[in-house]
């Protein structure tokens, strides 16, 4: 697994956040718009050209392979690409506000048509992946420890709108490297998606014990430097 510990300081990543996420909220009104505008054929091939234009500026330099996900010395990560979170992918639904409380994560999150699986309503696979999210981070917060999906189990009690949505997920148990959690996503009329998942750590993970030894060797790098 690529782990990579990057010298960015708080006030760094606060910077360059300010930066890429209301780009990325651009990204996100430009799929919005595609999908909704009814301007007429010259408009789109107009409305491409300049599209392509702006993808050809953005690849003059451009990072190779994916994002990755880098890690702070405070061991916060920072994976900018995550299909479900990254603040740099347009694709990803805008669910960045995620609150953590005593093993319990919750979350809101306004889904548009990008997300739209049957006519007005979420797509059952969009449905999972910010469960999943929701209950991987639940797992990994709420007990330090970075967690895999081993399994996950969905229930789908009736369709989900497109709108607003409020998540929670919590820990339900611990045995060794699993951790037993379970969530919901809801509307303001209850429940509509209810999930359990065996979040896992994996043993080749780095360590705590590995994650201090770099950053023992980074402090070190700075003493010389
Ligand atoms: C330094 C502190 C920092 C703390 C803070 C962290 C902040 C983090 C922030 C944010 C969190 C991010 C949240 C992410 C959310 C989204 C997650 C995803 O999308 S993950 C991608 C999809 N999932 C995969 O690709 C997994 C693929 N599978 C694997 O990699 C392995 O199979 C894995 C890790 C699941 C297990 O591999 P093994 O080698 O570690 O496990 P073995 O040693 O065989 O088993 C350990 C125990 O787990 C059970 N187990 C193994 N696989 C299982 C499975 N698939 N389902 C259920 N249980 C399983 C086994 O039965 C065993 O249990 P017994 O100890 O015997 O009781």
């Amino acid at each position: 697994m690529n782990f990579r510990l990057v010298d960015l300081s708080a006030e760094e990543i606060a910077q360059q956040l300010s930066v890429v996420e209301p780009l990325t909220d651009s990204v996100r009104g430009l799929i919005d718009a595609v999908i909704r505008t009814e301007v007429d054929d010259d408009e789109l091939n107009a409305a491409r050209e300049q599209i392509d234009a702006i993808v050809a500026r953005l690849r003059t330099k451009q990072k190779p392979g994916s994002f990755g996900v880098q890690f702070t010395r405070e061991l916060s990560g920072l994976s900018w690409g995550n299909a479900a979170v990254g603040a740099r992918n347009g694709i990803a639904p805008p669910m960045r506000i995620v609150h953590h409380e005593d093993g319990r994560a919750t979350c809101d999150v306004e889904l548009g048509a990008a997300y739209e699986g049957p006519g007005g309503l979420v797509h059952g696979g969009v449905s999972a992946m910010l469960i999943d999210q929701l209950l991987g981070e639940a797992a990994s917060v709420g007990n330090g420890l970075p967690c895999f999906t081993g399994t996950l189990t969905v229930k789908y009690l009736r369709p989900t709108p497109l709108g607003p949505l409020s998540m929670s997920a919590e820990t339900v148990r611990r045995e060794g490297r699993k951790i037993f959690v379970r969530g919901e996503i809801c509307t303001a009329d209850g429940p509509t998606v209810t999930a359990e998942a065996i979040m896992v750590s994996p043993k080749e993970l780095p360590s705590r014990d590995q994650i201090m030894k770099l950053r023992a060797e980074l402090a070190a790098q700075d003493g010389q430097g």
